[in-house]
């Protein structure tokens, strides 16, 4: 087998941990095609969907992709396959376990409410359980910055209801949409009385320059930073942030592939992964919209691998380390950590 080949078998092999899937913005190809094969979906057949292997965009470009798949998925049928699809994929590329998040929406032509498509996706949750795919999987629901401070209650109170109810399925909330949109200081309550509700928080920070409000929703201390793309300096951030995120030790999830091609970051290269990862800082490799951006993790990591020079070992040990970030309880870190160690094992073994 060419050493490539064998690459790529070993970074799919690699037991792995994904934090940061937006559903809609998972969608595959095959499941895209699924749903536009329904008639009254024909109509949007031409639209674009996905970039495609070397293509770039902007992060506009990427929010148009958005508006024309929430067309698609506007039903809880819908949702519930799109979820099941997603669970399926993740698990074939050997994620153990998956914290997916997407943006409760009421469309009243299919007569889809915010309750019933979260109850959508909970119920592909629970059915995947029951077909042996070996993923556990978890749910965060998003608050879009472009929605309002309304809105964002009750997304808190629909993340508090369906904590209770999901035995702990559902796990914390989001902040995503347009980062341009708004400001999201103004959410700055809902979080702190989220944290009070025990519900964790996974927020988009930085994902384009915005000194001001990162520092202030830094300071809700979310448990976990999406992208993170412009905290540093060079970036439009400053030294302040970059300093407070390394002294409270928040982790980043970063998103390569989605960075270089939402063009917030000029190339793989110069992606702040290696700034971080060179401070010891958490870093957790995810994909983001592994549909719109036609990525999958076992490439995401193996980007990383290849372009910072990282060893089979280290590689590993990312994957490990990301397991102390989730939004789970520790019996299931513990459980996690002991198959990761005896795959691990196993793996830089047979790729001696
Ligand atoms: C590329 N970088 C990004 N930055 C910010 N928000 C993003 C995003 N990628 C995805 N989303 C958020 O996820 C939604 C789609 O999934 P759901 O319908 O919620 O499952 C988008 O509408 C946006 O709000
Ligand atoms: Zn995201």
């Amino acid at each position: 087998m060419a050493e490539s080949e064998t690459m790529v078998d070993f970074f799919h092999a690699i037991p792995k941990i994904e934090l940061h899937a937006h559903i809609n913005g998972s969608i595959s190809t095959g499941t895209m095609k699924k749903l536009l094969d329904r008639k009254e979906k024909k109509i949007l057949e031409h639209c674009k969907t996905t970039f495609e292997e070397a293509e770039r965009g902007t992060l506009d470009d990427c929010f148009k992709i958005f508006s024309v798949i929430h067309q698609i998925s506007d039903s809880t049928e819908a949702a519930y396959t799109i979820t099941t699809d997603v669970i399926r994929e993740f698990a074939e590329d050997n994620v153990k376990y998956l914290e997916l998040r997407s943006t409760p929406r009421d469309i009243a032509k299919t007569g889809m409410t915010k309750q019933s498509y979260i109850e959508a996706v909970l119920k592909a949750i629970e059915d995947c359980k029951s077909q042996d795919l070996d993923i556990v999987v978890k749910f965060i629901l998003a608050i879009d910055r472009r929605n309002g401070v309304e809105v964002a209650k009750e997304t808190l109170d629909l993340a508090e209801k369906y904590r209770n109810i999901s035995s702990d399925t559902v796990v914390g909330l989001d902040l995503s949409g347009d980062p341009y949109a708004g400001d999201a200081r103004d959410y700055i309550p809902v979080f702190r009385d989220a944290k009070r509700r025990g519900l964790k928080l996974a927020l988009h920070l930085a994902e384009v320059p915005n000194k001001e409000e990162t520092m202030a929703l830094l300071k809700v201390l979310p448990d976990r930073i999406g992208h993170g793309t412009c905290l540093h300096q060079e970036a439009g951030g400053s030294l302040e942030l970059v300093e407070f995120v390394a002294k409270h030790r928040i982790p980043l999830e970063l998103c390569l592939t989605s960075n270089v091609k939402g063009r917030t970051v000029s190339d793989f290269d110069n992606h702040q992964f290696k700034l971080w990862y060179d401070l010891g800082h958490p870093c957790i490799i995810c994909t983001d919209d592994k549909g719109v951006f036609s990525t999958s993790l076992s490439q995401e990591y193996s980007i990383a691998a290849n372009t910072f020079g990282l060893s089979n070992e280290a590689v590993l040990d990312m994957a490990c380390n990301s397991i102390e970030h989730i939004f789970a309880e520790d019996n299931l870190k513990a459980t996690l950590r002991d198959s990761f160690q005896e795959q691990r094992h196993l793996l830089l073994k047979t790729s001696d």
